[in-house]
């Protein structure tokens, strides 16, 4: 009861990010979306002057998003200086929350928004008083010449949101303040070319998909004619369904969806990808326009731009279709494929019905069982091979064969690769999270979300293991080489072996007659000496102690 209030006074959480080349309008469109002087222009000292709106307050003031310090955890670093942002290599992104106040207006579902764009009506019944809402942008997308690193940065930047709620949902204790920042939305501004989707366009929206609804906007739509808009938005879509993008579509259910739903979301589809203007300037009567030499336009004009069709789309209509979509069918499908990375500790068949999995679902008993045995089953690790296997990478075997047995070097090798992941398994098994097998809260225990830490862990485990195993190829290579020398080495000394007996016997047959008695003692005495040398020579190279 305590927690729902402290819910409710938080407010319900929507994450938009924006994003697309520099110059698209981007930072125009967020003043225009909040009817705010929020954001800076880039190249601007001053954030435009606008006047400000009451209903939307800044809560954290626009900072840069660094993911990969603090082991990977997303951190704010500093405050966002636009003047200084093109001094940045690769992409940037900021991260600025803010406050949206509904008033005591019900938000729903199919809510619809007013023409200021701000006020909010009717809605499934959750009642709310603001929307805590983080608008999250990047710059310097197609600035480089290889933008492939920046794809990577905004990706990965919305992975790590969707891990951070991941990592949550594992806790035993969970934390209250705990913020989700998913993305529910991202709205990619394509530039206005007339020429269709460029092939980072494509790139783009398709890695955003992953992880958010994307939906394709056209940016700086005052650049066409309206023929030419129209043709270009065919273009689009065109491109988009060609390259199988798969950007947020406005589909119906005739089964499921209401009439006016049914004629809405056919609307919606037929105007996208929507086509925006967005301005810094207003006219007396305080509505955003464009200016031209030969006349003014209103951006919020149904008829000339979408903008305001989209803020409805947005914060209105399926402003919990985004949230819903993002929670039950990416993120579900992210948390399922990362989970999934357990269930390819197979265990050995063999080892009986204690370490079977039962479900396709991993677990962490299924887990508490795979350590237990200390056998994990990897496609890509060095997966800890029992003591009594023999080597299985393929410069162990060849030094096998060559020596008839595992060399005392490699042995030892192999002896603390193994007594490294024994400590490394020994520490979770002891760590106060894992339970013993066969505890009868094991079942109890069956959550998936559970297994996440033994996931992360395994994950190290794993990564641990490589380099373990890059280490053992290493060794392997060089005792190969080394054993090949020795080989050489004796293949000479029995060579030389067999020219002193031959130098020996000839030697004995033309001094046979001329022999004393006691040459004819010494003689065999030193070939057996030699012969003896040579063999004790061979036998430590077999043995490998040389
Ligand atoms: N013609 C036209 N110009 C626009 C429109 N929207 C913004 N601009 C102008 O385009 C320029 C760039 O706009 P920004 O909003 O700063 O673009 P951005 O995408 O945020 O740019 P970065 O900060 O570099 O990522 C500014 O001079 C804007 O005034 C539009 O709809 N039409």
């Amino acid at each position: 009861m305590h927690g729902r209030k402290k819910d409710h006074k938080r407010g319900i959480t929507y994450s938009m990010l924006l994003v697309g080349d520099s110059g698209t309008g981007k930072t125009s469109f967020a003043n225009n979306l909040l009817e705010t002087a929020i954001f800076p222009h880039k190249y601007a000292m001053e954030v435009p002057g606008l006047p400000e709106n009451p209903r939307v307050k800044v809560v954290k003031p626009t900072m840069v998003v660094s993911y990969n310090s603090k082991n990977g955890i997303p951190s704010h670093m500093a405050q966002f200086d636009p003047a200084r942002e093109h001094f940045e290599p690769g992409v940037t992104i900021t991260s600025t929350s803010l406050e949206i106040s509904t008033g005591s207006e019900k938000l729903s579902s199919r809510a619809s928004m007013s023409s200021d764009g701000s006020s909010m009506t009717q809605n499934g019944g959750v009642d709310t008083d603001k929307i805590s809402f983080n608008l999250v942008k990047s710059y310097g997308l197609g600035e480089n010449l290889d933008n492939s690193l920046c794809f990577d940065e905004i990706t990965g930047f919305l992975e790590q949101q969707f891990d951070q709620v991941l990592a949550e949902e594992t806790r035993i204790k969970r934390n209250p303040r705990f913020e989700d920042t998913r993305v529910h939305v991202a709205l990619y501004f394509i530039p206005p070319t007339g020429h269709g989707l460029r092939e980072m366009d494509v790139e783009m929206m398709k890695r955003l998909s992953r992880f958010t609804n994307v939906l394709p906007i056209i940016s700086r739509a005052d650049s066409f004619s309206t023929e030419e808009l129209a043709k270009f938005k065919a273009t689009v879509m065109d491109d988009i369904e060609r390259f199988n993008v798969p950007v947020y579509k406005f589909e119906v259910d005739p089964e499921e969806d209401d009439l006016e739903t049914v004629e809405e979301n056919q609307a919606l589809a037929m105007l996208q990808p929507f086509a925006v203007m967005c301005s810094d300037e207003r006219n007396d009567s305080g509505q955003f326009i464009r200016r031209y030499p030969w006349g003014e336009i209103n951006i919020d004009d149904s008829d000339v731009s979408d903008l305001r069709v989209l803020k409805n789309v947005l914060f209105g209509s399926h402003f919990q279709e985004f949230k819903d979509t993002t929670q039950n069918f990416l993120y579900e499908n992210y948390r399922a494929e990362k989970l999934s990375t357990v269930s390819d500790w197979d265990v050995d068949k063999e080892s009986g019905d204690v370490n079977k999995r039962n479900s396709a679902a991993p677990s962490l008993s299924n887990f508490a069982s795979l350590i237990t045995t200390g056998q994990f089953k990897s496609s890509n690790s060095l997966a800890m091979p029992p003591q009594s296997e023999t080597p299985s990478t393929p410069d162990s075997k060849t030094i096998s064969h060559g020596s008839g047995m595992e060399s005392p070097a490699i042995r030892q090798i192999s002896q603390s690769i193994r007594r490294g992941n024994e400590e490394i398994i020994n520490n979770i098994k002891s760590s106060p999270r894992s339970s013993a097998p066969g505890s009868p809260d094991k079942s109890k225990l069956r959550n998936i979300s559970e297994t996440v830490p033994y996931v992360l862990k395994h994950e190290r485990i794993i990564a641990k293991q490589q380099k373990l195993e890059e280490l053992e190829a290493q060794s392997a290579k060089e005792l190969q080489k080394r054993i090949q020398d020795l080989e050489k080495r004796a293949a000479d000394l029995k060579l030389r072996e067999r020219l002193l007996r031959q130098q020996h016997l000839n030697s004995s047959s033309t001094s046979l007659s001329s022999r004393t008695t006691s040459a004819s003692q010494t003689l065999p005495t030193q070939t057996k000496l030699k012969k003896e040398e040579s063999m004790t020579d061979l036998a430590s190279i077999v043995s490998g102690r040389v």
